[in-house]
């Protein structure tokens, strides 16, 4: 069956490129399909930053991902400006790296004025080699190690607290170090050996200044997105009860060894309403006014990320700048109301930053047809690369990059090349009639894809290339099965039994 428009015109791949309809509107990146740069070029390919697919293909191999700096770039500073334009305050956009971490990618970010939000001491350690001044780069997780903190605390960073044990570990941390116990030996236990990024730190904070730090707060507001990336309700493991909260600032209030600057929420991920984020804004204002009357110097607010961007055509996102213009109308009146001065206001998207600036090629290989039942067309990634659907029945997009113009007439189902049944990317993708070795490119894969990559089946992970002008730079290179036995070892006994 041809797939057509109400209009009687045939669908392609084309349909998926960005609106160019009026010349100086900005489009909000988390609301295309395709990365802002993609056109068709005169040989019917897909072509993103003026690099035609196929050709990228041909010289990086498949899968590949594909990042758009102008995308990327432009995310950026729609966030920046819209808070400029909104918020008559301060405010600090921060990149919430677990979306993808990686030196270029945290560079960007940066060299755009952007700090950076990290998720464990690797994504710290890589925010830091990536340049990342330490005074804009936050650390998260509900299970921070002892190391991680002292990585954290040498590094000059901001520690957003999650629970109890996080708290107190921090106040035994600070008491040790102020006799003289940490230095160099705590940082030489970090089995990630991180002494060359804490020698980047050109301002190694005094060990004896308190320890920087947020307080993250459950809010108690639902979204409507999957459960497994739901965040701000009660029964949620991040964050402390906001049932809590005397107990927690009169503990604050009174540990000299903390400098708690700030509070912090996220309620979810991939969210297309705005009111839960009105709803999070003037309710932590009420925190902020709350945490002054136990003398608490608290000066920024944090109001996470979450927006949602479109992976097929029904999503409907805000775009950047109605989902930050809301927030910061509501923290401006709500602080007026309470006669507060306005805080400095941070939010840390991940999703909407980078996910639609990248594609993920792959060359098409076996297929099955079954009779009245489904045909399988497969590629040579799947679940490793891009481990979204099978976690969270995540849809998407895809189109033949090297057929662009010609009519979507089948409907298949792509298959992944992994051991499991469920590695399937898309199902009943709509694609013109494939061939083995025709380029498959899966759109707005920038987020939770390589970063929640593995190696499962023993695949070495894809590469990515970073386009811009009709250049092509790699920003990670393909695994080889070198890599995928680096860590391996068989002990000489072992070795002796098996003579
Ligand atoms: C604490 C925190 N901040 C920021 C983010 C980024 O969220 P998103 O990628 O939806 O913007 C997440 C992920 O949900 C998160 O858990
Ligand atoms: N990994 C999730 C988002 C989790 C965000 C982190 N709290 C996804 O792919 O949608």
């Amino acid at each position: 069956m041809v797939s057509t428009h109400p209009a009687g015109i045939q669908h392609s791949g084309s349909q998926y490129l960005p609106e160019k309809s009026s010349k100086n509107a900005k489009l909000s990146p988390n609301q295309q399909l395709l990365p802002l740069s993609a056109r068709v070029n005169g040989s019917d390919c897909l072509e993103i930053g003026g690099c035609d697919v196929t050709t990228l293909v041909q010289q990086f191999g498949t899968p590949l991902y594909i990042l758009d700096e102008e995308t990327f770039i432009g995310a950026c500073q729609q966030y920046r400006d819209s808070f400029k334009q909104y918020y008559k305050g301060e405010s600090q956009v921060l990149y919430a790296s677990k979306a993808w971490s990686c030196l270029a990618i945290c560079a960007i970010a940066s060299h755009q004025g952007l700090g950076v939000d990290v998720a464990s001491g690797g994504e710290l350690y890589t925010a830091l080699q990536a340049g990342v001044s330490p005074d804009k780069i936050y650390l998260h997780s509900n299970n921070k190690s002892r190391q991680e903190l002292i990585f954290a605390i040498e590094s000059g960073c901001t520690i957003v607290v999650d629970n109890w044990y996080e708290l107190h570990t921090l106040v035994e941390i600070a008491v040790e170090e102020r006799q003289g116990g940490l230095g160099t030996d705590a940082i030489n236990r970090v089995s990630t050996t991180p002494k060359d990024a804490i020698n980047r730190v050109s301002t190694t904070p005094n060990s004896s200044s308190p320890i920087r730090i947020m307080l993250r707060l459950t809010p108690g507001i639902e979204c409507h997105t999957h459960e497994y990336i739901q965040t701000g309700q009660l029964d949620s493991k991040f964050g402390f009860d906001p049932n809590a909260l005397d107990e927690l600032f009169t503990f604050v209030s009174k540990e000299s060894v903390l400098n708690c600057v700030g509070l912090h929420a996220h309620i979810g991920s991939q969210i297309f309403e705005r009111q839960p984020h009105r709803d999070l804004a003037a309710l932590m204002v009420q925190w902020l006014s709350k945490a002054a009357s136990y003398g608490l110097s608290v000066t920024e607010l944090n109001v996470g990320g979450g927006l949602g961007i479109k992976y097929i055509e029904s999503d409907d996102p805000p775009s950047i700048e109605e989902w930050v213009k809301p927030i910061c109308e509501v923290i401006e009146s709500a602080c007026e109301e309470e006669n507060l001065p306005l805080p400095k206001l941070l939010c840390e998207p991940g999703r909407s930053l980078i996910a639609t600036a990248c594609v993920t090629a792959y060359t098409l290989g076996s297929s099955k047809v079954i009779p009245g039942i489904r045909t399988y067309v497969a590629v040579d990634g799947g679940m490793s690369d891009n481990a979204r659907p099978i976690t969270y029945q995540s849809v998407y997009r895809a189109v033949v990059a090297n057929r662009m113009s010609t009519p979507l007439t089948e409907t298949v189902t792509i298959a992944g090349k992994h051991c499991e049944s469920g590695d399937i990317l898309i199902k009943n993708a709509q694609l013109p009639k494939t061939q083995p070795g025709d380029i498959l490119v899966v759109m707005a894969t920038g987020a939770y894809n390589y970063s929640m990559a593995s190696n499962y089946n023993r695949i070495p992970r894809s590469a990515a290339v970073i386009v811009k002008n009709g250049e092509a730079n790699l920003i990670l290179q393909r695994e080889t099965y070198q890599d995928l036995i680096r860590q391996d070892c068989l002990p000489e006994r072992l070795k002796k039994d098996f003579g």
